[in-house]
């Protein structure tokens, strides 16, 4: 192990990124808090500017798989597309088998400039996460119950809002509605055998109505959806912990656009047209795992040096004060003081492992583990 891997993986560097995300991250929620007044005289520009201050956060996961793991992300997708990708509004639905999916999904919105307006339709546990959650409120992140009877009017009502958003985004829907382990799995395909629809290997069985409820919502304003599988090369499976310990991954991304206007509007017909996606995504996934790529050209997506930027800049800005203050406190300050200081610092450390404890998929929801909804 050379000298910067060792020192990528050593605890005190974790703990100056987790200050820096926890700082910089209270302070651009308290920015959005401030935008409030914003909203009454200027909805859109109170939208934009809390686009540009959510970038501020989540920026920071890309900067962190992109430049701090070295993690490498490659798109295979149709050359003809690739031109309207962040130029129009599109749904993507997205496999969802990995603990650190959502910051590729982050690192390709990055690419294609929507990154601060990206949306997707996320579990209502994550909404009091400190600064993410938190973020997401700014941000008209759509959350979720996974109860439909609770879930139908207050989803559809959070898309409406969505029609008339100034920027572009895409809307991210992991239609399993869980991470995959083998016992979802399982239970999933015991459904699937009993509503007669053909087995899943790689996938569990998507939740169609979702899917439905945003189609129809976003109808209009969103143009395409954007199909999507991931993978990791060498049958990796990456974690948040591994990606802070400076570890690199090769990510893989197929991409397929679709038309919205091709996708049928009465709700059955939506559902079965999700499930044939499904069983195509599950061959393109056998495709990978056969042959180690997807079917289709590469196309370059290069990465942006923002995310660098962002992170250095705000480094700098929340660093700065916590030197000049542990400087003083070791110079004059009292053992009070001192010991305050370090009850403080161990309870953001908590903190910052749980947020990333949430990642983890061993920690996950009982959702879709007993053939019914449960939590
Ligand atoms: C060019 C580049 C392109 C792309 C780049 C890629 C990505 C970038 C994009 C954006 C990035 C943006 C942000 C990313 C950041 C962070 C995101 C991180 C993670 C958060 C994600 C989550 O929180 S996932 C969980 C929440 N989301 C969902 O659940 C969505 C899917 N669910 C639904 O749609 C559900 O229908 C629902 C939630 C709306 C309602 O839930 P409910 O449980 O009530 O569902 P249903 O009513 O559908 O369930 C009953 C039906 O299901 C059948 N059933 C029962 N048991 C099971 C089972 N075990 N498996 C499957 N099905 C089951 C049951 O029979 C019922 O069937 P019906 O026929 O009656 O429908
Ligand atoms: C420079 C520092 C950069 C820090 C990088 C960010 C680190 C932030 C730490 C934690 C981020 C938490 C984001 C949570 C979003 C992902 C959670 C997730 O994937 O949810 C799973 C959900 O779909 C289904 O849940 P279950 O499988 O049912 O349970």
């Amino acid at each position: 192990m050379g000298l910067v891997e060792l020192l990528k993986s050593h605890i005190l560097c974790h703990l100056i990124i987790g200050y820096v995300f926890l700082a910089s991250g209270l302070l651009v929620n308290l920015l959005q808090l401030c935008t409030l007044p914003l909203w009454w005289f200027n909805k859109q520009l109170a939208r934009t500017v809390n686009c540009r201050l959510g970038y501020c956060i989540s920026s920071q996961g890309v900067a962190l798989l992109d430049w701090w793991s070295g993690t490498k992300c490659t798109l295979y997708t149709d050359p003809k597309d690739y031109p309207m990708y962040g130029k129009e509004n599109g749904i993507v639905v997205l496999n969802h088998n990995f603990e650190v999916d959502f910051l590729c999904g982050w690192s390709f919105c990055e690419r294609f400039g929507v990154l601060g307006s990206s949306k997707v339709l996320v579990k209502k546990e994550l909404a009091y996460m400190p600064v993410i959650g938190w973020m997401w409120y700014f941000l008209e992140i759509v959350f979720c119950k996974r109860k439909w009877e609770e879930d139908r009017i207050a989803v559809a009502q959070s898309l409406k809002r969505l029609r008339d958003y100034p920027e572009n985004f895409w809307f991210l829907l992991f239609c399993e509605g869980t991470r995959f382990t083998a016992q979802k799995h399982q239970i999933s395909m015991e459904v699937a055998e009993k509503k007669g629809l053909p087995k899943l290997k790689h996938h569990l069985l998507p939740r169609t109505k979702g899917f439905w409820v945003t189609v129809q919502n976003l109808r209009g304003s969103v143009v395409a959806v954007y199909d999507s599988v991931l993978n990791f090369r060498n049958n990796e499976t990456p974690t948040l912990l591994g990606i802070l310990s400076g570890k690199k991954y090769h990510a893989d991304l197929y991409v397929r656009r679709i038309p919205l206007e091709s996708i049928p509007e009465g709700e059955a017909e939506c559902a079965a047209w999700l499930h044939k996606l499904y069983q195509e995504k599950d061959n393109f996934q056998e495709e990978y795992i056969q042959t180690g790529r997807f079917p289709g050209p590469i196309v370059s997506s290069p990465q942006r040096p923002w995310p660098l930027v962002n992170w250095l800049c705000w480094s700098v800005l929340v660093l700065y004060p916590l030197g000049v203050f542990l400087v003083s406190l070791v110079s004059t300050g009292s053992t009070l003081s001192i010991l305050v200081s370090v009850a403080f610092c161990s309870a953001a450390s908590l903190v910052f492992r749980w947020m990333i404890g949430q990642t983890e998929i061993s920690r996950g929801s009982g959702y879709g583990n007993k053939g019914n909804n449960n939590g």
